[in-house]
């Protein structure tokens, strides 16, 4: 991982993170929709992360995210630990990590195409699935949106990552780790697989994303909006038109307990990923090596539910 990164973060409006609202990116308004496509373009690629607004509902969201406090709270970590690693297949893993590099407690579920969730405390496994299908709805719709801001037929991005059995893991974090805290960072700085990862916390504090312009930002997301970062798929697509963002969690002198869920919304897996011939000239050559989304998620020897990044290793060096 890269350089020293428990730095803080600025809340400069310099860097202020756009918000998009779902909701007018489908108006019937045509000009108000023009606007908000062109909005749309230039958050992604100005700064590939952005608020959404109005895509799925307060209420939700809030469930969701009391589904897992419940978790994390009405459960005992015996109870949770029957989760630890079994297999490279696993669809529900638990880890508790507390050392130097990372201090978080996460349960990892596959969200998509099958739906995998512990089911214990009994209102949890619903909750979540409820943002599941709202965030699978949203999904299809940026993917419509950003394929013709990006000049395509509506449903290309769609039918090039096989939404239909997109693969979709979530993080559900818990931080610091039972309050055993070994360092100060949360998550180290990374970037994350798939076409866009969604992101919800309870309480602001903690996140940080790394912008085109090299300042941390301090992610504080309005209470009605969820983050959105663009992966390292979307930029392998679009040949680095659109970037993925590296990111970290720092905590705050382990005083604040925060919740938060990533959820990864990725290709399906055996879709191969490469540069789409719309972004590659002469003056433009393929960047990024082309391989299914699978191979690229156990590139670095991870497991499929691990969804960690290989975009270094999938980079093309530029000839001389
Ligand atoms: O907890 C957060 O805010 C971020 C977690 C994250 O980046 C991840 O799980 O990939
Ligand atoms: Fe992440």
């Amino acid at each position: 991982m890269a350089n020293n990164l428990a730095v803080s973060a600025t809340d400069g409006c310099d860097d202020q993170i756009p918000t998009v609202d779902y909701s007018l990116l489908f108006s019937e308004d045509q000009n108000e929709r023009a606007k908000s496509l062109e909005h749309l373009g230039k958050a992604c690629e100005e700064f590939g992360f952005f608020y959404l607004i109005n895509g799925v509902e307060e209420s939700v969201v809030e469930a969701a995210l009391k589904g897992i406090s419940d978790f994390f709270e009405l459960t005992n970590q015996e109870e949770r630990s029957e989760y630890l690693k079994k297999d490279s297949m696993d669809r529900i893993r638990w880890g508790l990590r507390s050392h130097a590099g990372e201090n978080r407690e996460y349960l990892k579920v596959v969200a998509h195409p099958q739906y995998h969730c512990p089911t214990k405390p009994a209102s949890f496994r619903d909750a979540i699935g409820v943002y599941f299908k709202g965030m699978h709805e949203v999904e299809l719709g940026l993917a419509r949106a950003i394929s013709k801001i990006l000049g395509y037929e509506k449903t290309y991005i769609e039918k090039e990552f096989r939404l239909e059995a997109g693969f979709d893991v979530s993080a559900m974090n818990l931080y610091p780790p039972s309050f055993q805290s070994k360092g100060s960072i949360g998550v180290p700085d990374h970037t994350d697989p798939g076409f866009f990862v969604s992101l919800i916390q309870d309480v602001n504090g903690g996140l940080q994303v790394l912008s085109h312009k090299g300042s941390w930002i301090a992610v504080n997301i309005p209470s009605n909006a969820i983050f959105i970062n663009l992966g390292d798929h979307l930029e392998i697509l679009s040949n680095g038109k659109y970037k993925s963002h590296i990111h970290q969690v720092v905590l705050d002198n382990n005083q604040v307990k925060r919740i938060s869920m990533a959820t990864l919304h990725g290709p399906s897996l055996n879709t191969v990923v490469a540069p789409a011939p719309g972004f590659i000239d002469d003056s433009r050559p393929p960047a990024y090596r082309g391989m299914t989304y699978k191979q690229s998620l156990e590139l670095n020897g991870s497991d499929e539910i691990d969804v960690q990044s290989s975009l270094d290793q999938l980079r093309i060096p530029l000839a001389i």
